[in-house]
């Protein structure tokens, strides 16, 4: 049940999905890449694939596009099996990182190039150009070159040019990650507001796990070139498939520590040491659902993000289950203060309203809220 359950959570099943990827592997020699991938998406969703550098986001976009052969399986789009299909038929289009932009030609002759290559008429093209240019913000632009434009006006360019073909599947490389901070959040909501907007089918690469969660209708995280989890933002957040899943999406990380949790009636009992010989702590999770009713007792490993052990008054939280904390850290962060606290033999991150007057050294009442508390077996970290 379990097994099915992990093995469900970890493939998107569609029923008439654009694009369908199935038991996809990748191999250079001996070195497997890709390992039996699956993952499918409805027309309209913004899939975002996810992980640490190296992990295969690249290859698996690739084979997608068509720029890089398969090992085996089958990549379907649209109900049509591309998985051999040179990438011009595919009816894709690409944004790289590296935006690749002729240099010698106008932004305006850049955007219309894919138009041009398919034979569409002069006149016809012309509009297509002035409709993308308009929707991207960059008519004035369109009689310049590329070296004299600006990184994010370079970006939208890029844009442009995919946006132009009007094409079944938008994938994107790494889009934003040339730009600095500041221009990669505003792209990131032009980029979000386009996808509302044009209801276009889009994948997209990066390693940058916020722009995953804000982008995404749906996220792939993936780790040596195996899918961890599959599942919307939220999913992702709340639910980790397993403490890689956990320790990846969001920031600061999830707090993982090694807990006692034995059944008390109907509700899990999680005892957590502390150092110095004080007292462990005691919580209580009234809901801690079948997967640890049925466990015999003993050490897990659990999972609450930093927002689960906040200051008093924050929130909604049972003051019942608070307790005094010394605050090792403190770091204040705008709108939110982090506190560094040492339990369970790890160190843990409590996440406090910005404006409560705290400091390194301190110790305050700290308030635990279990309804987003994560069970993970110690030996395979996969979920309970
Ligand atoms: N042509 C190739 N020959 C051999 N190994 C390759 C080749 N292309 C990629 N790799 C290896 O495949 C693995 C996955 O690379 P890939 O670019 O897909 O990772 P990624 O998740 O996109 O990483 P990043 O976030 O750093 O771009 C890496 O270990 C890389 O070294």
């Amino acid at each position: 049940m379990t097994n099915n359950l992990q093995k469900k959570e970890r493939t998107a099943v569609s029923s008439n999905p654009i694009l369908a990827v199935e038991n996809l592997s990748k191999s250079y020699g001996d070195l497997r890449i890709l390992k039996d991938v699956s993952v499918a998406i409805e027309a309209g969703d913004f899939l975002v694939l996810v992980g640490p550098s190296g992990c295969g986001k690249s290859t698996l976009l690739g084979c997608i596009g068509g720029l890089t052969e398969v090992t085996s399986g089958n990549i379907q789009i649209d109900g049509q099996d591309v998985t051999h299909t040179d990438p011009a038929k595919r009816d894709i289009a690409m944004v790289f990182q590296s935006y690749a932009l002729f240099p010698n030609m106008s932004v305006g002759d850049n955007i219309g190039f894919g138009l041009e290559v398919r034979k569409v008429p002069k006149a016809e093209r012309d509009k297509k150009i002035s409709q993308v240019a308009e929707l991207l913000k960059i008519e004035p632009l369109l009689d310049r070159a590329p070296a004299q434009l600006s990184g994010g006006q370079r970006q939208r360019v890029a844009m442009g040019r995919a946006l132009v073909r009007d094409p079944k599947l938008f994938l994107f490389d790494e889009p934003l990650s040339n730009l600095d901070a500041k221009l990669r959040v505003t792209m990131r909501t032009e980029i979000k507001r386009l996808h509302q907007r044009l209801n276009a089918s889009i994948i997209y690469v990066t390693h940058d796990q916020i722009e995953a969660m804000t982008l995404a209708t749906k996220i792939v995280v993936m780790k040596d070139g195996v899918i961890q989890q599959v599942g919307t933002p939220r999913e992702i957040y709340d639910t980790p498939a397993n403490i890689f899943v956990a320790d990846f999406m969001g920031s600061p990380a999830m707090n993982i520590l090694v807990a006692d949790v034995t059944m008390d009636g109907l509700m899990a009992r999680i005892e957590i040491a502390r150092e110095d010989g004080q007292e462990p702590l005691i919580l209580y999770d009234p809901n801690p659902g079948e997967g640890i009713a049925s466990r015999p007792a003993g050490a897990l490993k659990i999972g609450l993000r930093p927002e689960a052990l906040t200051d008093l008054g924050s929130r909604s939280v049972n003051a019942e289950q608070q307790f005094d904390c010394l605050l090792d850290v403190v770091e204040p962060a705008g709108s939110d203060t982090f506190a560094v606290i040492r339990l369970g033999g790890t160190e843990v991150t409590a996440r406090m309203h910005g404006d409560v007057d705290v400091n390194s050294g301190d110790t305050v009442p700290i308030c635990f809220d279990l309804s987003k508390i994560s069970y993970f077996d110690p030996k395979s970290g996969e979920r309970l």
